[in-house]
């Protein structure tokens, strides 16, 4: 990190619908993440030291619904490399901030939303204003004044004030509101983070967070040994091996990886809401059996939220196929973001990956391609539909940017 300002302390906190699910809120961590670097950089911050705090994890409740398992108050550090994010901004969990402020009370809450009225003009414009509240907001003020909501389950917290705020536009918008224009607060969280949009969505700042967003050892250490007990793969071998650094980190020759191919099959609520992009389980065992022959591999790895009963089929069709799961301890430890950390990190390492369309979780592991330096024919990829309504699409290629902000796409 950049020398520390000489400045004041400042703390930027936020959290997102708790409707968004895991791999779009390592996204919305990156705006944030862009937005904190800028204010760290601009003038107007007169060198406050500003601080991300990060959200807690928990709660999303929709995929997270495993009974039986506690899966809120989970630190980041459970999931990333804390240390390796704090090469990017200085990032702090929120456990260190109620220690470093004394209390669990964050002095102005803002609740992103939307324009009412839409885009107006018809046409995009920047802009931000503090407006009446669209939706109900979660949040109610008790007989003492003090804001009461969620906060990752953390009852103790409260926030001294709470307004609503309209937002179109990137993150570098806030940089003036948050220095010296509409505020002086030491902590600020914004609610529903995922209103801002990326400042350059794809650029050289976008990698450079995305690189530091290191998992946690312990993730890597349980996808290396299946690697390496099923797959025959380790990353001496596949030209894989990170350094300690994510900054020391170049691309200087292809990756091959693990003699294995391996494919990311969303299906659950995909089966209907992507219903004309989603392959039946024959369609999936065929185009990977084809592609298994291509690549030389007899093993293939499946990362799925699929039932048991597909996946059963699916071993049936695809008998070289290989799933993780997770033993009773791991599955309690690393929790379900854990164990699809595990996932992605096992179908990255793969000689050729097929994803599936729109599906976030997929995006993450072509990212984690692009940073170990895998020729792109072998990343984006995805298995068409049989249907008739699929137009087979691959996906953009969002290729790596290492160098100033740039033109990102093919
Ligand atoms: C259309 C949107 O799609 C979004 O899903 P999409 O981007 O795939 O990806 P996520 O938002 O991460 O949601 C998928 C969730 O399902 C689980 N999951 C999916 N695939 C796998 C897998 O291969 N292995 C493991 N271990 N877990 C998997 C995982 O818990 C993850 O948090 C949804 O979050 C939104 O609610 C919405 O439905």
């Amino acid at each position: 990190e950049d020398a520390k300002p000489a400045g004041n302390k400042r703390y930027l906190l936020y959290d997102c619908n708790p409707g968004e699910g895991f791999n779009l809120r390592r996204d919305v961590y990156m705006r944030v993440a862009n937005l904190v670097k800028s204010l760290r950089e601009s003038k107007s911050c007169k060198g406050d030291d500003w601080v991300l705090v990060l959200p807690p994890w928990g709660r999303i409740s929709y995929h997270w619904k495993e009974h039986g398992m506690e899966q809120s108050l989970i630190p980041w550090s459970m999931f990333f490399n804390v240390k390796s994010m704090s090469g990017f901004v200085p990032v702090i969990e929120y456990e260190d901030y109620i220690e470093e402020v004394g209390e669990a009370v964050i002095d102005e809450l803002w609740y992103l939303q939307n324009y009412a009225e839409g885009w107006s003009s018809g046409t995009w414009e920047e802009k931000m204003h503090e407006r009446d509240c669209i939706e109900n907001p979660v949040y109610e003020t008790d007989s003492e004044g003090k804001i009461r909501g969620w906060f990752w389950g953390y009852e103790e917290t409260y926030a001294k004030t709470f307004k609503c705020v309209s937002v179109q536009g990137m993150s570098k918008l806030f940089v003036k509101p948050l220095c010296g224009g509409n505020t002086t607060a030491k902590s600020v969280m914004l609610d529903r983070g995922e209103n801002m949009l990326h400042d350059m969505f794809g650029g050289k700042r976008y990698w450079d967070c995305r690189r530091s967003m290191v998992f946690a050892d312990a993730l890597i250490k349980t996808a290396d040994q299946f690697r390496s007990k099923y797959l025959d793969s380790d990353d001496v071998r596949d030209k894989t091996v990170m350094p300690e650094n994510w900054k020391d980190h170049k691309c200087t020759e292809d990756a091959i990886g693990g003699p294995y191919i391996a494919a990311h099959v969303r299906r659950k609520d995909f089966l209907y809401a992507r219903k004309e992009f989603v392959p039946s389980i024959k369609q999936v065992a065929k185009v990977l059996s084809e592609k298994m022959k291509e690549y030389k591999v007899d093993k293939v790895f499946i990362a799925s939220d699929g039932t048991k009963e597909e996946m059963k089929e699916l071993k049936s069709l695809l008998p070289g196929m290989f799933m993780y799961k997770p033993t009773k301890t791991e599955k309690s430890e690393f929790k379900m973001g854990g164990v699809a950390i595990i996932d992605q990190i096992i179908c990255s390492h793969a000689r050729f990956f097929m994803g599936t369309k729109e599906s976030t979780f997929s995006f993450r592991i072509q990212e984690e391609r692009e940073i170990m330096c895998f020729p792109k024919h072998t990343t984006f990829n995805r298995i068409c539909s049989d249907e008739g309504s699929d137009d087979c699409e691959q996906p953009a290629k969002w290729k790596i940017v290492w160098k100033s902000d740039s033109e990102i796409w093919d």
